[in-house]
């Protein structure tokens, strides 16, 4: 099982720590059992029964409370393993992925699927103590009468058999639960970031909350008092076959056979015994149940937590980085599509490629930076050439659906401003990932100062782009300059870009970002200027701003720009300012349409 791989990841040593206690406390409760079977039993009574009583007592104290603390320990670690892995996922998932999975099914991941798979793993070791009694108590009854244990073994086997064809249901509701709470999650989303559109329409308010919020939130209620009910009947089931099968053996098996009442009365100790872990065993289910549906929900979001991402994998080394850059797009072209199919986006998807091991997904568009090497060193299906595209080139014209960029053939020189325009939905920030090595190219290539860039140095490639999206996101510190005296370089900068007045900072961290969107596009600005790198990407960033600043902007900040040799790429709308590009690059429909060169 899933789970148990998972826990016995997080330390087998623990697990089998736990489980020798759960099984020394499961026979010292057997033992218990046999020392109160004695002295209900007719004469002789063993010796020193008192003694043993108490030091059997004391064993299944000191084990019960050591397991327990192990276990409390085991389910931490387990869940900051959880945490942690699935952020790494996230934050090492090629992000044409993430972009298809959308934020919300990573927040119902990050936030649910963690606490119903903390709730499953913390429940695996008490089932493994439970399950110890159970086991100690049947050999128990062997010894007491092989009849009643082989009645007893069939009238609990069938349970079982009922129990799991109700509960073959009941996994389903949960699995459609799971899904709704996708749903759910995505309607808390609208709320808070639609919460002005919301409070500004009433009937759109009362819409909103009817049909997708609390229309969510009553089928996930209706879905969950479902499976509860059904699981419920399940247990009560399972107790009816085995009062059932007390009755068998009290009024018939033991008339039948004429049983001794010495034996009777053994075997109804045993029962009684066995009624606690029983019940503890089947309040469990319904956590391993959904445990089971949210490790599999991770699965399918392919951020696995036995596989790396290949982003993960990417090599590294810390090679300085390019004094000037000259960037090539060869052929280069980018499509996205088929999001909603990807495998295993949901219960209807398609299944994996052959060949795909559970390793990372494709990109959206079928392409990947390509590893040779897993994690732990297993080696991944053998891939395509490094540099060259991917796998063999796609027949994009064989395939509509979805937006095309490309084929692509552009130069970016150091010191030179290029603008990149076009209406809206041309392709303009869809290049811009591109050429920041965000998206891979799904025919040709990218090339810095003509070296190809593939899995062993795209890693490298991106840490010379500093880029500003127009869903550009600013963290409150300063984080990753590791360089003495930022706060000065910050406050100088900040005098610089005329916000001094608004943000102060301290110890690489700043007083506010509660700010307005043209002074957090200052701020933005800002940490590329701190960034210090060959290659600016502004994606409309002077949209925001007042007349006047957009001059400095284009005047001073990007001649300055240029003067410092980096290689800056401006997407933009504001045709006032198009003489000051060095380049200039039309898209429409993901083709350009118009490229010139300014003679200067
Ligand atoms: N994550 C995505 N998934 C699928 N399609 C996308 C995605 N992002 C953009 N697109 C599609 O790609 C096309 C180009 O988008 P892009 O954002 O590159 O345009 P743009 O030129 O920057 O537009 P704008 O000027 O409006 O910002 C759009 O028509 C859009 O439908």
């Amino acid at each position: 099982m899933q789970l148990i791989r998972f826990l016995i990841s997080v330390s087998w040593l623990r697990i089998v720590t736990i489980i020798v206690a759960g099984l020394v406390c499961g026979a010292a409760n057997t033992y218990l059992l046999t020392l109160i079977n004695g002295l209900v039993s007719p004469m002789p009574h063993p010796d020193n029964t008192i003694a043993r009583f108490a030091l059997t007592g004391l064993v299944v104290l000191v084990s019960g409370i050591s397991s327990q603390i192990l276990l409390i320990r085991l389910a931490q670690d387990a869940i900051f393993r959880l945490r942690s892995d699935l952020s790494s996922g996230v934050v090492s998932a090629p992000l044409a992925h993430l972009e298809g999975l959308g934020t919300h099914r990573l927040m119902t991941t990050l936030i649910e699927d963690v606490r119903s798979l903390s709730q499953a793993v913390t429940a695996i070791p008490s089932i493994c103590i439970d399950v110890a009694t159970i086991v100690g108590s049947f050999i128990f009854l062997v010894t007491v009468s092989g009849p009643i244990f082989a009645v007893t073994i069939a009238g609990t086997l069938v349970s079982i058999f009922c129990v799991e064809v109700f509960l073959t249901r009941v996994r389903n509701i949960y699995r459609e639960a799971r899904e709704n709470e996708d749903v759910l999650i995505r309607s808390f989303q609208a709320v808070t970031l639609g919460i002005k559109e919301l409070k500004l329409h009433r009937g759109r308010r009362r819409d909103f909350m009817n049909r997708h919020l609390l229309g969510t939130a009553r089928s996930l209620r209706e879905q969950n008092i479902d499976a509860g009910s059904k699981f419920s009947i399940a247990q009560g089931l399972g107790q009816t076959f085995q009062l059932a099968t007390m009755a068998l053996i009290l009024f018939g098996i033991a008339k039948w056979l004429d049983l001794p009442r010495d034996v009777m009365v053994s075997y109804v100790l045993v029962t009684t015994f066995l009624s606690m872990p029983m019940q503890n065993f089947m309040h469990r289910i319904p956590d391993l149940l959904r445990g089971d549906v949210a490790l599999k929900k991770i699965q399918a979001m392919e951020l696995s937590l036995e596989t790396a991402h290949d982003e993960e994998l990417l090599p590294f080394t810390d090679r300085p980085a390019a004094a000037e850059a000259r960037l090539e797009l060869t052929n280069a072209s980018y499509r996205y599509g088929g999001e909603a199919s990807q495998p295993g986006l949901g219960p209807g998807g398609p299944p994996p490629p052959p060949g795909h091991r559970g390793g990372p997904p494709p990109d959206v568009n079928g392409r990947q930076w390509v590893s040779h090497r897993g994690k732990a060193g297993r080696p991944l299906p053998p891939g395509p050439p490094q540099g060259a595209p991917h796998g063999p080139p796609p027949d994009d014209d064989e395939d509509d659906s979805g937006f095309r960029l490309g084929p692509l053939d552009l130069v970016f020189e150091p010191g030179q401003i290029t603008f990149v325009i076009g209406g809206n939905g041309s392709g303009k920030s869809t290049l811009a990932k591109l050429i920041t090595g965000l998206y891979v190219p799904r025919t040709g290539s990218v090339s810095l100062n003509d070296e190809r860039i593939d899995h062993e140095n795209v890693e490298w490639f991106r840490q010379n782009s500093s880029a500003i999206f127009t869903d550009f996101h600013l963290f409150e510190d300063y984080l990753g300059f590791d360089r003495p005296g930022i706060d000065n370089e910050v406050r100088r900068y900040l005098e610089e870009l005329e916000i001094a007045h608004k943000v102060t900072v301290q110890d690489g961290r700043l007083s506010t970002i509660a700010l307005s969107q043209g002074q957090r596009k200052r701020l933005a600005l800002l940490t590329t200027l701190l960034e210090d790198r060959q290659i600016v990407v502004f994606d409309e960033w002077a949209a925001d701003q007042e007349p006047r600043f957009r001059d400095v902007f284009y005047k001073e900040i990007l001649a300055d720009l240029k003067r410092r040799r980096k290689t800056v790429i401006v997407i933009t709308h504001d045709d006032r300012y198009f003489d000051i590009a060095d380049q200039l690059i039309k898209l429409d429909f993901g083709r350009v349409v118009k490229s010139s060169v300014a003679q200067r």
